[in-house]
């Protein structure tokens, strides 16, 4: 059932004069086979670098990524990023055709059939496929892009951010193109988002990041409308068209260094010295939901029945 799973996977970066930012802290969960998870955080919260730590492409220090029961160390066939922009996820120098070939490790005209068939899936026509990245749309890149990824038969498609270089409209369609090759090819998929509505539309469950550490796990609909942790609290109240009494803006900030104390504490409305002196442990406050908060049995609100998915 469980298709990747993480445990204890830590990942810093040297930073300026400061010895090294913890981008990822010490984090573990696990995606089960065909899940439809989401991954929401500010930005520098360390969903990017998680992707890419999954998807083999950085090197963990610490903690383990297995796939199917076996250690993940280099990038996989198995599990396929979409990138955000077309520059990530294309080279200008090649044709789409060349571009979807690399998701097989091949750039030649021997992979023709297999490309013409998922740029069909995509809804790219034939007569794009010569061109190069610059002579498409942006939804027509990001279909190429989704291609290129397709084309491996992924067991898990990892998605950072794929519609935010997209107009609102053109999200809408590419949107709805993943979810119907999600239910159709069986993958699971990782969507890293900043939306909460569209992690909404698109995923059962949700990872709430917080300055390198998961802080909140749960069905998407029971986070929405009942978050536990203080920060995700922050993130649902600062979402368009909620709570708007209560509204506060997310300043953008830098990752903490320090393992033993709750990062959020700096922020948080309901810090006392524990937090600053241990790290809350992520545990499960109802079946499936998972909260890293000293203080989260007091802060809960009461659950709607409204949530479960
Ligand atoms: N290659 C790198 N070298 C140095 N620092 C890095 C590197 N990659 C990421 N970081 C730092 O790690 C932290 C997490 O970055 P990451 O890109 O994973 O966050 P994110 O949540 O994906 O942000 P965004 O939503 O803005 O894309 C940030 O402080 C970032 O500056």
């Amino acid at each position: 059932m469980k298709l990747v799973e993480l445990s204890g996977v830590t990942r810093s970066f040297a930073s300026g004069r400061r010895a090294r930012v913890l981008a990822v802290d010490n984090v573990s969960f696990s995606i089960n086979r065909g899940e439809s998870v989401g991954l929401v955080g500010e930005s520098g919260s360390g969903k990017s670098t998680l992707s890419r730590l999954i998807c083999g492409l950085t090197p963990a220090e610490d903690g383990e990524i297995r796939l199917n029961g076996k250690p993940i160390t280099a990038p996989s066939r198995a599990v396929q990023m979409v990138f955000q922009s077309a520059d990530e996820a294309l080279n200008p120098a090649f044709t789409i055709a060349r571009n979807i070939a690399v998701g097989l490790g091949l750039s030649n005209a021997g992979a023709l059939p297999e490309v013409r068939s998922v740029a069909a899936k995509v809804g790219l026509p034939p007569e794009l496929l010569p061109r190069l990245p610059h002579q498409l749309s942006g939804g027509q890149q990001a279909r190429a892009g989704i291609a290129r990824a397709l084309i491996a038969q992924p067991e898990l498609l990892l998605l950072d951010e794929p519609t935010a270089a997209l107009d609102v409209s053109v999200q809408a369609l590419v949107l709805r193109l993943i979810d119907r090759l999600r239910t159709e090819t069986g993958c699971a998929t990782l969507l890293v988002s900043h939306d909460l509505d569209v992690v909404r539309l698109m995923c059962t469950r949700v990872l709430v990041m917080y300055r390198g550490r998961i802080v909140e796990a749960g069905p998407v609909n029971q986070i929405i409308e009942a978050p536990r942790h203080p920060y995700t609290r922050l993130l649902v109240s600062a979402t368009p068209g909620r709570n708007q009494g209560d509204r506060m803006t997310l300043p953008s900030t830098a990752p903490h260094a320090d393992t033993e104390a709750c990062h959020f504490r700096d922020r948080c409305p309901m810090a006392t010295d524990i937090c600053a002196q241990s790290r809350p442990k992520l545990d499960d406050m109802a079946p499936g939901h998972a909260v890293a908060c000293h203080h989260s049995s007091s802060a809960a609100p009461q659950i709607s029945g409204s949530g479960a998915c």
